[in-house]
Protein backbone atom coordinates (compact mmCIF):
# COMPACT_ATOMS: atom_id res chain seq x y z
CA UNK A 1 0.00 0.00 0.00
CA UNK A 2 1.25 3.58 -1.19
CA UNK A 3 0.18 6.35 0.66
CA UNK A 4 1.10 10.33 -0.39
CA UNK A 5 0.21 12.93 1.73
CA UNK A 6 1.27 15.83 -0.59
CA UNK A 7 -1.87 17.06 -1.07
CA UNK A 8 -2.55 17.71 2.98
CA UNK A 9 0.54 20.18 2.76
CA UNK A 10 -0.86 23.32 1.83
CA UNK A 11 -4.18 22.49 2.31
CA UNK A 12 -7.29 24.03 4.01
CA UNK A 13 -7.79 22.25 6.75
CA UNK A 14 -4.35 20.91 5.89
CA UNK A 15 -1.00 20.09 8.26
CA UNK A 16 2.50 20.77 7.08
CA UNK A 17 5.31 18.63 7.11
CA UNK A 18 6.30 20.63 10.48
CA UNK A 19 3.09 19.29 12.12
CA UNK A 20 3.41 16.15 10.52
CA UNK A 21 6.87 15.79 12.49
CA UNK A 22 5.61 17.27 15.37
CA UNK A 23 2.47 14.37 15.67
CA UNK A 24 5.01 12.05 15.12
CA UNK A 25 6.01 11.93 18.66
CA UNK A 26 2.84 10.51 19.65
CA UNK A 27 2.44 8.60 16.72
CA UNK A 28 5.65 6.25 18.36
CA UNK A 29 3.71 6.70 21.48
CA UNK A 30 0.81 5.44 20.27
CA UNK A 31 2.97 2.58 18.12
CA UNK A 32 4.16 1.12 21.79
CA UNK A 33 0.79 1.37 22.57
CA UNK A 34 -0.72 -1.06 20.53
CA UNK A 35 2.17 -2.96 19.99
CA UNK A 36 1.74 -4.02 23.53
CA UNK A 37 -2.05 -4.94 23.13
CA UNK A 38 -1.01 -7.13 20.04
CA UNK A 39 1.63 -8.61 22.00
CA UNK A 40 -1.36 -9.37 24.79
CA UNK A 41 -3.85 -10.03 22.29
CA UNK A 42 -5.83 -7.41 23.81
CA UNK A 43 -9.35 -7.00 22.83
CA UNK A 44 -9.49 -5.22 19.48
CA UNK A 45 -5.42 -5.25 19.04
CA UNK A 46 -5.76 -8.54 18.85
CA UNK A 47 -7.12 -8.06 15.11
CA UNK A 48 -3.54 -6.30 14.09
CA UNK A 49 -1.75 -10.38 14.86
CA UNK A 50 -4.64 -11.89 12.44
CA UNK A 51 -1.61 -11.88 9.49
CA UNK A 52 0.11 -14.66 11.62
CA UNK A 53 -3.27 -16.23 14.16
CA UNK A 54 -5.50 -16.76 10.87
CA UNK A 55 -5.09 -20.59 10.14
CA UNK A 56 -6.20 -20.36 6.19
CA UNK A 57 -5.51 -24.34 6.23
CA UNK A 58 -8.61 -24.54 8.92
CA UNK A 59 -10.81 -22.60 6.78
CA UNK A 60 -9.62 -24.51 3.12
CA UNK A 61 -10.75 -27.56 5.39
CA UNK A 62 -14.05 -26.30 6.64
CA UNK A 63 -15.10 -25.61 2.90
CA UNK A 64 -13.81 -28.63 1.03
CA UNK A 65 -16.85 -30.76 1.90
CA UNK A 66 -18.75 -28.24 -0.30
CA UNK A 67 -18.06 -29.86 -4.08
CA UNK A 68 -17.45 -26.98 -6.76
CA UNK A 69 -20.89 -24.49 -5.87
CA UNK A 70 -22.46 -23.02 -7.82
CA UNK A 71 -23.15 -20.08 -5.47
CA UNK A 72 -22.37 -19.40 -1.84
CA UNK A 73 -25.08 -16.61 -0.12
CA UNK A 74 -23.69 -15.45 3.30
CA UNK A 75 -26.24 -14.32 5.81
CA UNK A 76 -24.60 -12.14 8.30
CA UNK A 77 -24.71 -8.49 8.73
CA UNK A 78 -21.94 -5.20 9.50
CA UNK A 79 -18.21 -6.77 9.85
CA UNK A 80 -19.91 -10.18 9.49
CA UNK A 81 -20.62 -9.45 6.12
CA UNK A 82 -18.54 -6.46 4.61
CA UNK A 83 -14.84 -8.17 5.20
CA UNK A 84 -15.92 -10.93 3.08
CA UNK A 85 -18.30 -9.18 0.45
CA UNK A 86 -14.99 -6.68 -0.13
CA UNK A 87 -13.36 -9.44 -1.18
CA UNK A 88 -15.98 -11.51 -3.18
CA UNK A 89 -16.54 -8.38 -4.83
CA UNK A 90 -13.59 -7.41 -5.70
CA UNK A 91 -11.82 -10.77 -7.15
CA UNK A 92 -13.55 -12.83 -10.44
CA UNK A 93 -14.65 -15.96 -9.59
CA UNK A 94 -16.65 -18.87 -10.84
CA UNK A 95 -18.67 -18.94 -7.63
CA UNK A 96 -21.45 -16.61 -7.32
CA UNK A 97 -21.42 -14.74 -4.11
CA UNK A 98 -24.00 -13.32 -2.85
CA UNK A 99 -24.93 -11.28 0.56
CA UNK A 100 -28.40 -11.18 2.61
CA UNK A 101 -26.90 -8.65 5.19
CA UNK A 102 -30.41 -6.45 5.51
CA UNK A 103 -34.05 -7.70 6.19
CA UNK A 104 -35.79 -6.25 3.35
CA UNK A 105 -38.59 -8.56 2.67
CA UNK A 106 -39.05 -7.78 -0.72
CA UNK A 107 -35.36 -8.17 -1.29
CA UNK A 108 -34.49 -11.12 0.85
CA UNK A 109 -37.46 -12.55 -0.99
CA UNK A 110 -36.04 -12.11 -4.31
CA UNK A 111 -32.45 -13.13 -3.73
CA UNK A 112 -34.19 -16.69 -2.06
CA UNK A 113 -36.23 -17.46 -5.02
CA UNK A 114 -33.18 -16.71 -7.57
CA UNK A 115 -30.61 -18.59 -5.69
CA UNK A 116 -30.09 -22.52 -6.82
CA UNK A 117 -30.74 -23.53 -3.36
CA UNK A 118 -29.58 -27.09 -4.40
CA UNK A 119 -26.07 -25.85 -5.43
CA UNK A 120 -25.70 -23.25 -2.98
CA UNK A 121 -23.86 -23.27 -0.12
CA UNK A 122 -25.32 -20.85 2.91
CA UNK A 123 -22.55 -19.20 5.22
CA UNK A 124 -24.02 -18.47 7.95
CA UNK A 125 -22.33 -15.56 10.31
CA UNK A 126 -22.60 -13.88 13.70
CA UNK A 127 -20.02 -13.68 16.56
CA UNK A 128 -22.46 -12.87 19.18
CA UNK A 129 -25.26 -15.62 17.28
CA UNK A 130 -27.90 -13.26 18.45
CA UNK A 131 -28.04 -10.06 16.28
CA UNK A 132 -31.78 -10.82 15.09
CA UNK A 133 -31.44 -9.96 11.37
CA UNK A 134 -28.68 -12.44 10.90
CA UNK A 135 -30.78 -15.36 12.85
CA UNK A 136 -34.16 -14.17 10.96
CA UNK A 137 -32.68 -14.07 7.59
CA UNK A 138 -31.01 -17.75 8.44
CA UNK A 139 -34.78 -18.99 9.17
CA UNK A 140 -36.12 -17.89 6.03
CA UNK A 141 -33.52 -19.29 3.97
CA UNK A 142 -33.83 -22.41 5.62
CA UNK A 143 -37.24 -22.57 5.19
CA UNK A 144 -36.72 -22.09 1.50
CA UNK A 145 -34.73 -24.93 1.70
CA UNK A 146 -36.45 -27.06 3.21
CA UNK A 147 -39.57 -26.24 0.89
CA UNK A 148 -37.16 -27.03 -2.12
CA UNK A 149 -36.18 -30.25 -0.73
CA UNK A 150 -32.61 -29.65 -0.11
CA UNK A 151 -31.13 -30.72 3.21
CA UNK A 152 -29.96 -27.57 4.35
CA UNK A 153 -27.60 -29.38 6.85
CA UNK A 154 -25.80 -30.83 3.98
CA UNK A 155 -25.81 -26.69 2.70
CA UNK A 156 -24.59 -24.95 5.54
CA UNK A 157 -21.44 -23.48 7.39
CA UNK A 158 -21.64 -21.92 10.49
CA UNK A 159 -18.83 -19.10 11.78
CA UNK A 160 -19.67 -17.80 15.19
CA UNK A 161 -18.69 -17.56 18.80
CA UNK A 162 -18.07 -20.41 21.40
CA UNK A 163 -21.95 -20.10 22.75
CA UNK A 164 -25.26 -18.62 21.25
CA UNK A 165 -27.74 -19.37 19.08
CA UNK A 166 -25.82 -20.32 16.08
CA UNK A 167 -23.32 -22.38 18.44
CA UNK A 168 -26.25 -24.35 19.27
CA UNK A 169 -27.56 -25.00 16.01
CA UNK A 170 -24.15 -26.47 14.81
CA UNK A 171 -24.23 -29.01 17.88
CA UNK A 172 -27.14 -29.47 17.32
CA UNK A 173 -27.19 -30.83 13.38
CA UNK A 174 -23.20 -31.58 13.52
CA UNK A 175 -22.83 -28.07 10.91
CA UNK A 176 -19.12 -27.47 9.54
CA UNK A 177 -18.35 -24.64 12.09
CA UNK A 178 -16.04 -22.03 11.94
CA UNK A 179 -14.87 -20.17 15.49
CA UNK A 180 -14.41 -16.36 15.37
CA UNK A 181 -11.17 -15.02 16.18
CA UNK A 182 -10.72 -13.76 19.96
CA UNK A 183 -10.87 -10.07 20.92
CA UNK A 184 -11.30 -9.42 17.01
CA UNK A 185 -14.58 -7.37 16.84
CA UNK A 186 -16.53 -7.57 13.52
CA UNK A 187 -15.71 -4.46 11.75
CA UNK A 188 -11.83 -5.75 12.42
CA UNK A 189 -12.30 -9.44 11.22
CA UNK A 190 -11.94 -9.62 7.19
CA UNK A 191 -9.10 -10.95 7.51
CA UNK A 192 -9.72 -14.21 9.98
CA UNK A 193 -12.37 -16.90 9.66
CA UNK A 194 -15.10 -14.32 9.20
CA UNK A 195 -13.92 -12.63 6.17
CA UNK A 196 -12.28 -15.84 4.65
CA UNK A 197 -14.53 -18.44 4.02
CA UNK A 198 -16.43 -16.77 1.25
CA UNK A 199 -12.73 -16.31 -0.37
CA UNK A 200 -11.98 -20.28 0.29
CA UNK A 201 -15.06 -21.46 -1.15
CA UNK A 202 -14.25 -18.93 -4.60
CA UNK A 203 -11.45 -20.33 -4.60
CA UNK A 204 -9.07 -17.52 -3.91
CA UNK A 205 -5.81 -17.40 -2.69
CA UNK A 206 -5.67 -16.56 1.13
CA UNK A 207 -2.11 -17.03 1.64
CA UNK A 208 -1.80 -14.18 -0.52
CA UNK A 209 -3.98 -12.53 0.99
CA UNK A 210 -2.51 -12.45 4.61
CA UNK A 211 0.82 -11.99 2.98
CA UNK A 212 -0.55 -8.63 2.17
CA UNK A 213 -1.75 -7.99 5.35
CA UNK A 214 1.99 -9.12 6.82
CA UNK A 215 3.52 -6.60 4.52
CA UNK A 216 1.62 -3.98 5.96
CA UNK A 217 2.20 -5.30 9.18
CA UNK A 218 5.84 -5.39 8.91
CA UNK A 219 5.84 -1.87 8.12
CA UNK A 220 4.42 -0.72 11.41
CA UNK A 221 6.99 1.53 13.26
CA UNK A 222 7.17 4.03 15.89
CA UNK A 223 7.10 7.12 12.69
CA UNK A 224 4.76 7.68 10.58
CA UNK A 225 6.84 8.41 7.89
CA UNK A 226 7.93 4.80 7.92
CA UNK A 227 4.68 3.26 7.65
CA UNK A 228 1.72 3.75 5.22
CA UNK A 229 -1.24 2.64 7.61
CA UNK A 230 0.31 4.97 10.13
CA UNK A 231 0.82 7.65 7.29
CA UNK A 232 -3.03 7.59 6.89
CA UNK A 233 -4.17 6.96 10.31
CA UNK A 234 -2.42 10.11 11.92
CA UNK A 235 -2.88 12.48 8.91
CA UNK A 236 -6.87 11.63 8.87
CA UNK A 237 -6.68 12.53 12.52
CA UNK A 238 -4.63 15.55 12.06
CA UNK A 239 -7.03 16.74 9.66
CA UNK A 240 -9.97 15.84 11.21
CA UNK A 241 -8.56 17.94 14.81
CA UNK A 242 -8.18 20.82 12.34
CA UNK A 243 -11.74 20.72 10.84
CA UNK A 244 -11.91 18.05 7.66
CA UNK A 245 -14.76 16.35 10.20
CA UNK A 246 -15.80 13.76 6.60
CA UNK A 247 -13.73 11.68 4.76
CA UNK A 248 -15.39 10.92 1.62
CA UNK A 249 -13.73 7.20 0.94
CA UNK A 250 -13.38 7.79 -3.07
CA UNK A 251 -11.73 4.50 -4.96
CA UNK A 252 -11.00 4.53 -8.54
CA UNK A 253 -12.53 1.14 -9.26
CA UNK A 254 -15.76 -0.85 -8.96
CA UNK A 255 -14.11 -3.66 -8.13
CA UNK A 256 -13.42 -1.61 -5.08
CA UNK A 257 -16.57 0.10 -4.57
CA UNK A 258 -17.35 -2.70 -1.60
CA UNK A 259 -14.22 -1.43 -0.08
CA UNK A 260 -15.72 1.73 0.53
CA UNK A 261 -18.89 0.69 2.57
CA UNK A 262 -16.58 -2.12 4.71
CA UNK A 263 -14.26 1.40 5.53
CA UNK A 264 -17.41 3.04 6.36
CA UNK A 265 -18.14 0.24 8.99
CA UNK A 266 -14.89 0.49 10.11
CA UNK A 267 -14.23 4.29 10.64
CA UNK A 268 -17.56 4.96 11.86
CA UNK A 269 -18.33 1.71 14.57
CA UNK A 270 -14.73 2.79 16.07
CA UNK A 271 -14.40 6.68 15.96
CA UNK A 272 -17.35 7.55 16.31
CA UNK A 273 -17.79 8.23 20.28
CA UNK A 274 -18.59 10.42 22.75
CA UNK A 275 -19.17 13.35 21.01
CA UNK A 276 -16.32 12.82 18.22
CA UNK A 277 -15.10 10.70 15.30
CA UNK A 278 -14.59 11.50 11.34
CA UNK A 279 -17.68 10.61 9.35
CA UNK A 280 -17.05 8.39 6.16
CA UNK A 281 -18.83 8.85 2.97
CA UNK A 282 -18.66 6.27 0.33
CA UNK A 283 -17.96 7.68 -2.85
CA UNK A 284 -16.97 5.69 -6.14
CA UNK A 285 -14.93 7.61 -8.96
CA UNK A 286 -15.22 8.48 -11.79
CA UNK A 287 -18.83 8.12 -10.91
CA UNK A 288 -18.89 10.74 -8.11
CA UNK A 289 -16.99 13.61 -10.44
CA UNK A 290 -20.33 13.69 -11.64
CA UNK A 291 -22.12 13.84 -8.31
CA UNK A 292 -20.76 14.80 -5.10
CA UNK A 293 -17.49 16.05 -5.81
CA UNK A 294 -19.21 19.11 -6.65
CA UNK A 295 -19.88 19.54 -2.39
CA UNK A 296 -16.06 18.02 -1.74
CA UNK A 297 -14.79 20.95 -4.12
CA UNK A 298 -17.15 23.83 -3.09
CA UNK A 299 -18.62 22.85 -0.28
CA UNK A 300 -18.14 23.40 3.40
CA UNK A 301 -14.54 23.44 4.59
CA UNK A 302 -15.13 20.28 6.52
CA UNK A 303 -13.79 17.41 4.11
CA UNK A 304 -11.01 15.40 3.18
CA UNK A 305 -11.30 12.95 -0.04
CA UNK A 306 -8.88 9.72 0.17
CA UNK A 307 -8.25 8.80 -3.44
CA UNK A 308 -7.55 4.87 -4.02
CA UNK A 309 -6.61 2.98 -7.12
CA UNK A 310 -4.73 -0.09 -8.12
CA UNK A 311 -1.35 1.21 -10.27
CA UNK A 312 -2.05 -1.66 -12.74
CA UNK A 313 -5.53 -2.48 -13.85
CA UNK A 314 -6.82 -4.88 -16.78
CA UNK A 315 -7.30 -2.79 -19.48
CA UNK A 316 -9.91 -1.68 -21.94
CA UNK A 317 -9.24 0.07 -25.90
CA UNK A 318 -11.38 3.05 -26.71
CA UNK A 319 -11.60 2.59 -30.68
CA UNK A 320 -11.02 5.25 -32.93
CA UNK A 321 -12.91 7.37 -33.85
CA UNK A 322 -13.98 10.04 -36.86
CA UNK A 323 -16.50 11.83 -34.16
CA UNK A 324 -15.42 15.43 -34.71
CA UNK A 325 -14.20 16.56 -30.47
CA UNK A 326 -14.19 12.84 -30.12
CA UNK A 327 -10.74 12.00 -31.69
CA UNK A 328 -9.04 12.54 -28.43
CA UNK A 329 -10.44 9.32 -26.55
CA UNK A 330 -10.53 7.28 -29.70
CA UNK A 331 -7.26 5.05 -29.60
CA UNK A 332 -6.72 5.84 -26.32
CA UNK A 333 -8.13 3.96 -23.34
CA UNK A 334 -10.61 3.32 -20.52
CA UNK A 335 -8.11 2.94 -18.00
CA UNK A 336 -6.31 5.83 -19.29
CA UNK A 337 -8.77 8.44 -18.99
CA UNK A 338 -9.84 6.64 -15.47
CA UNK A 339 -6.69 7.47 -14.53
CA UNK A 340 -6.58 10.87 -15.85
CA UNK A 341 -9.96 11.52 -14.29
CA UNK A 342 -7.94 10.26 -11.02
CA UNK A 343 -5.09 12.51 -11.26
CA UNK A 344 -7.62 15.47 -12.53
CA UNK A 345 -10.04 14.96 -9.62
CA UNK A 346 -6.66 14.83 -7.47
CA UNK A 347 -5.28 18.56 -8.63
CA UNK A 348 -9.24 20.06 -8.61
CA UNK A 349 -9.12 18.91 -5.36
CA UNK A 350 -5.95 20.66 -4.25
CA UNK A 351 -6.30 23.56 -6.43
CA UNK A 352 -9.27 24.24 -4.08
CA UNK A 353 -7.44 23.73 -0.96
CA UNK A 354 -9.56 20.27 -0.15
CA UNK A 355 -7.07 18.73 1.72
CA UNK A 356 -6.92 15.15 -0.19
CA UNK A 357 -4.66 11.99 0.31
CA UNK A 358 -3.63 9.01 -2.64
CA UNK A 359 -3.52 5.82 -1.33
CA UNK A 360 -2.31 2.96 -4.31
CA UNK A 361 -1.76 -0.82 -4.06
CA UNK A 362 -0.77 -2.74 -7.10
CA UNK A 363 -3.46 -4.31 -7.96
CA UNK A 364 -6.89 -5.30 -7.02
CA UNK A 365 -5.56 -8.81 -6.50
CA UNK A 366 -5.78 -11.28 -3.30
CA UNK A 367 -2.23 -9.40 -2.05
CA UNK A 368 -3.26 -6.03 -2.67
CA UNK A 369 -6.69 -6.53 -0.93
CA UNK A 370 -4.42 -7.96 1.90
CA UNK A 371 -2.52 -4.93 2.09
CA UNK A 372 -5.16 -2.29 1.63
CA UNK A 373 -7.72 -4.15 4.42
CA UNK A 374 -4.85 -4.82 7.05
CA UNK A 375 -3.60 -1.21 6.31
CA UNK A 376 -7.22 0.79 6.69
CA UNK A 377 -7.29 -1.57 10.52
CA UNK A 378 -3.94 -0.23 11.40
CA UNK A 379 -4.71 3.08 10.29
CA UNK A 380 -7.80 3.09 12.32
CA UNK A 381 -6.35 1.43 15.40
CA UNK A 382 -3.65 4.18 15.39
CA UNK A 383 -6.15 7.02 14.81
CA UNK A 384 -8.12 6.01 17.99
CA UNK A 385 -5.14 5.90 20.07
CA UNK A 386 -4.81 9.31 18.96
CA UNK A 387 -8.18 10.36 19.40
CA UNK A 388 -7.99 8.40 22.94
CA UNK A 389 -11.72 6.90 22.25
CA UNK A 390 -12.89 3.31 22.40
CA UNK A 391 -11.72 2.14 19.21
CA UNK A 392 -13.36 -1.68 20.04
CA UNK A 393 -16.60 -1.23 21.68
CA UNK A 394 -19.83 0.01 20.04
CA UNK A 395 -22.47 0.66 22.67
CA UNK A 396 -24.77 3.33 20.86
CA UNK A 397 -25.90 0.62 18.11
CA UNK A 398 -27.28 -1.52 21.43
CA UNK A 399 -30.80 1.26 22.18
CA UNK A 400 -31.41 0.38 18.65
CA UNK A 401 -31.43 -2.98 18.81
CA UNK A 402 -33.17 -3.53 22.20
CA UNK A 403 -36.11 -1.20 21.00
CA UNK A 404 -36.48 -3.03 17.81
CA UNK A 405 -36.45 -6.29 19.67
CA UNK A 406 -38.89 -4.66 22.59
CA UNK A 407 -41.35 -4.23 19.76
CA UNK A 408 -41.44 -7.73 18.53
CA UNK A 409 -41.82 -9.04 21.80
CA UNK A 410 -38.52 -10.14 22.52
CA UNK A 411 -38.25 -8.93 25.78
CA UNK A 412 -39.08 -5.51 28.15
CA UNK A 413 -37.17 -2.79 26.93
CA UNK A 414 -37.70 0.71 28.36
CA UNK A 415 -36.24 1.65 24.60
CA UNK A 416 -39.25 0.11 23.16
CA UNK A 417 -41.45 2.40 25.27
CA UNK A 418 -39.71 5.69 23.79
CA UNK A 419 -40.63 4.63 19.97
CA UNK A 420 -44.77 4.96 21.23
CA UNK A 421 -43.57 8.60 22.77
CA UNK A 422 -42.48 9.77 19.20
CA UNK A 423 -43.73 13.14 18.83
CA UNK A 424 -45.28 13.59 15.41
CA UNK A 425 -45.79 16.21 13.18
CA UNK A 426 -46.59 14.18 9.83
CA UNK A 427 -47.37 16.65 6.50
CA UNK A 428 -49.86 14.80 3.62
O1 LIG B 1 -21.36 -10.80 14.15
P1 LIG B 1 -22.57 -10.33 14.92
O2 LIG B 1 -22.46 -10.59 16.40
O3 LIG B 1 -23.84 -10.85 14.32
O4 LIG B 1 -22.60 -8.71 14.78
C1 LIG B 1 -22.80 -8.15 13.51
C2 LIG B 1 -22.48 -6.69 13.57
O5 LIG B 1 -23.32 -6.03 14.56
C3 LIG B 1 -22.51 -5.20 15.37
O6 LIG B 1 -22.21 -5.89 16.56
C4 LIG B 1 -23.21 -3.89 15.69
O7 LIG B 1 -24.51 -4.18 16.15
C5 LIG B 1 -21.26 -4.96 14.57
O8 LIG B 1 -20.18 -4.50 15.36
C6 LIG B 1 -21.05 -6.33 13.98
O9 LIG B 1 -20.16 -6.31 12.89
Amino acid sequence: MYVDLGNVLDATPGISREGLERLDGRVADAHDRIERGRADAEHGYAALNLPETTDADEIRTAVSRFDDPEAVLTVGIGGSALGAATISEALDSDVDAYYLDNVDPEWVAGMVADLPLEDTVVNVVSRSGTTAETLANFLVVRDAMERAGVDWTDRTLVTTGESGNLRDLANKHDLPALPVPDGVPGRFSALSTVGLAVAAIQGHDLDALLAGAADEADRLSGSLFDSPAYAYGATTYALDRRGASINAMMPYAESLEYFAEWFAQLWAESLGKDGVGQTPARALGATDQHSQLQLYRAGPRDKLVTLVRPREKRDTPIPETDLDGLAYLGGSSLGDLLDAEFEATEASLAAADCPNIRVEIDRVDERGLGELLYGMEAACVLYGELDTVSTFTQPAVEWGKKAARGLLGGGDFEEADAVSDKTRLEIE
